[in-house]
């Protein structure tokens, strides 16, 4: 949970007449609960208002606005007048591959939704295994639904959050191939992220002590807000966001998209956002190491030194970008003894996919990197950014704001600026 305030910082020391913009994560292990709740909409939906309880007292009053980011292609079926799931939400490194011949004999080749993991590849596949419920169902993604139970109107979403079930960001319209399905009366309605869609429920608003001019505003998807948040704003410079997965986003005059590869273009304003997420990243790091271990083994690396091992780390089987593979297997061995060099490979090797990520890009036809900016639980890693550094043969630094929440707080800021018009 981040603040922005009208005075440009994230502090939350507030001046008299100052509003504040409230941005909510609930990326990876953002606003997550325990890996082993299985409810997931009950603990987001926990999670959401422990937030809102954690913001102190004073400061309710002075919230102009809300906003929140989620993991892209999270997907949830609801019930369209109650808005409770109908289906446990479908998360979004899960794959319905038994949808893909279906939404590849409908969708253009390529196309981003071409892959299992795809929001519609989960709306197919529920589609087709239910006979029940399909007039009452809506479709809305992780953080759509969140920012339902804050302002009240049901099915409205962002073009970012939408891509990945076929909405065309170029046309600003769902496609024709899409339109003409059965199921496209539960697509929801699509606007720019950071658009003011109500003020904050009433009862919530005086259960919490909000203002009543508080705007609950559209989100994007975790990686987008991690862009937002580093504020990198010329066409070339990029920001991986190395949390629990690696993202890569690229800010690029042309838009590249191409399932094969796992490569699509997000719309920014009047540019693309291009790149995918692999699935290498922290979350393995996690599953071997503790965070302290991390931090101390790393410092004994030499970053300028090239590690001879050669890995693919994956937390369980199955790649996106730059190779989509749902069946490739992760290789993590030889396991050397010295903890250190099988640490070093291991960043090392994760640098390479980054590379490779990069690269690929580049021959897809986006604008060249120039830059690389890093957010995520991975941008405090030195010795990691200097190997990257070395591996990628660009600078790299971490971002000045790293969290994801800063970048939802930022288009709260733009939907209250559109209030204020
Ligand atoms: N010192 C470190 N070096 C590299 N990675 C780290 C370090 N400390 C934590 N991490 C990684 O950061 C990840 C968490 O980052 P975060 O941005 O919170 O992820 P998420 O995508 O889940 O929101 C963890 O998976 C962890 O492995
Ligand atoms: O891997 C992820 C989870 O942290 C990201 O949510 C995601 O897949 C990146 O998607 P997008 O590029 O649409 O934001």
């Amino acid at each position: 949970m981040v603040f922005a305030s009208n005075e440009g910082n994230s502090e939350v020391g507030v001046q008299v007449g100052e509003r504040l913009y409230l941005g909510l994560d609930f990326g990876t292990s953002g606003a997550r609960k325990r890996k082993e709740t299985v409810d997931w909409a009950r603990s987001w939906k926990q999670t959401l208002f422990l937030l809102l309880e954690d913001v102190p007292f004073h400061l309710r009053q002075i919230i102009a606005s809300i906003s929140i980011d989620g993991t892209s292609a999270t997907t949830m079926i609801i019930d369209s007048t109650t808005g409770e799931p109908l289906w446990r939400p479908l998360l979004y490194n899960e794959s319905c591959s038994d949808a893909l011949p279906v939404v590849k004999s409908i969708a253009p080749e390529n196309h981003t939704v071409c892959s299992g993991s795809s929001t519609l590849c989960k709306l197919v596949s529920w589609w087709n295994s239910v006979d029940s419920n399909k007039e009452s169902a809506a479709l809305l993604h992780q953080a759509d639904w969140l920012l339902w139970l804050l302002h009240g109107n049901l099915r409205v979403t962002d073009y970012n959050n939408a891509l990945k079930v076929g909405y065309d960001p170029e046309l600003d319209s769902y496609p024709l191939w899409l339109l003409s399905q059965p199921y496209s009366q539960l697509l929801p309605s699509v606007k720019a992220p950071g658009t003011p869609i109500s003020v904050l429920k009433e009862d919530i608003r005086t259960q919490y002590g909000f203002a009543k001019d508080c705007a609950v505003c559209t989100g994007t998807t975790d990686s987008i807000a991690a862009f937002l948040a580093a504020r990198a704003t010329k066409p070339g410079k990029a920001v991986t966001s190395l949390g629990s997965t690696l993202a890569i986003k690229l800010l690029s005059t042309s838009r590249v998209d191409d399932a094969r590869y796992g490569v699509y273009s997000h719309r920014l304003d009047d540019k693309w956002l291009v790149g995918g997420a692999s699935n290498t990243g922290g979350a393995v790091l996690r599953q071997i190491f503790t965070d302290e271990l991390l931090e101390n083994l790393s410092e004994q690396i030499n970053p300028m030194k090239t590690s001879p091992l050669d890995f693919y780390p994956l937390p369980t089987v199955g790649e996106r970008f730059p190779i989509a593979d749902p069946k490739m297997v992760p290789r993590l061995h030889p396991r050397p003894e010295s903890d250190v060099e099988y640490l070093h490979g291991i960043l090392e090797s994760i640098a390479r996919i980054e590379a490779k990520a990069y690269g690929l890009l580049k021959d897809l036809g986006a604008t060249q990197v120039e830059e690389v900016f890093t957010a995520g639980g991975g941008a405090k890693n030195e010795k990691w950014t200097k190997i990257r550094e070395r591996v990628l043969g660009l600078p790299v630094s971490r971002a000045i704001q790293t969290e994801a929440a800063y970048g939802a707080a930022l288009l709260a800021l733009k939907g209250a600026q559109q209030c204020a018009r």
